[in-house]
């Protein structure tokens, strides 16, 4: 059977400067449903970028990535957009979410925008589930300003577990969040991967890294698998 996601020899080379840079050089990736993995780099060193690539909010300039066994490094952006709400779920360090909403308000707009209206009942069905699974259904009426950093961050989670993704991206999730509070942000990331979910994470902590199945090093454009990561 195919990987989830299997990237080779991608290259991302900056232009528009004075000197073009190679941002991505031949970088070779592999993830199956359920795995989680960590990208882990010196700032600068193109983490996000591949992390862009693979959500495809971004093209390599060269190379192969395959989605399920399809090639689809180059596909037109309707199909692009097409993939990333039914197959992608993002999460950031910012939590953008819209403040004058509740938490579950939050969550189904991810409903509204990927998949039409959803019946009133199955929407609420949804996106209660989503809350529960990261902890937070208790808040499913507080709005964004009565919640700490790592309960928004958790409804940003659920936001982005309500369409049922395949792989889930985070660009340095805890950035913004005390230790502790990470903490239980990995927890819920780690949890959608024990019902298949795919996890890339990208984050300059150590110990959030050491929680993945795997490391891998970004450094001068090639990515590494770390040995015994654990
Ligand atoms: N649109 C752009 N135009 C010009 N330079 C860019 C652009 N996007 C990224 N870069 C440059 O590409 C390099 C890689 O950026 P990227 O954000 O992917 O790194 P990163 O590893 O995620 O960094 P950090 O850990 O600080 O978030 C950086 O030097 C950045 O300045």
């Amino acid at each position: 059977m195919s990987s989830l996601i299997e990237l080779a020899g991608i290259t991302k080379v900056l232009k528009g400067q004075e000197q073009p840079r190679t941002i991505l050089d031949g970088v070779g990736l592999s993830l199956d449903a359920g795995q989680s993995l960590a990208i882990v780099g010196r700032s600068g060193s193109g983490k996000s970028t591949l992390l862009s690539v693979i959500g495809l909010f971004d093209r390599a300039d060269s190379g192969s990535y395959r989605l399920e066994g399809q090639e689809i490094g180059r596909i037109p952006e309707r199909r692009a957009a097409r993939l990333r709400s039914s197959h992608f779920g993002f999460v950031f360090q910012r939590f953008f979410l819209l403040k004058h909403l509740t938490a579950a308000q939050n969550v189904a707009m991810a409903l509204v925008n990927g998949q039409g209206w959803l019946p009133r009942r199955q929407r609420r069905t949804r996106v209660m589930s989503a809350l529960e699974e990261v902890g937070i259904a208790h808040l499913a009426k507080s709005r964004p300003a009565k919640m700490s950093g790592g309960e928004q961050q958790r409804v940003a989670i659920a936001r982005a577990l309500v369409r049922d993704p395949k792989i889930l991206l985070a660009d340095e999730p805890t950035g913004a969040l005390d230790t502790e509070t990470g903490t239980l942000v990995i927890d819920a990331l780690l949890a959608a991967t024990s019902r298949g979910c795919g996890l890339i994470l990208v984050t300059h902590d150590r110990d959030h890294a050491a929680r993945m199945g795997r490391i891998h090093d970004l450094v001068d454009g090639v990515l590494n698998e770390r040995v015994a990561a654990r």
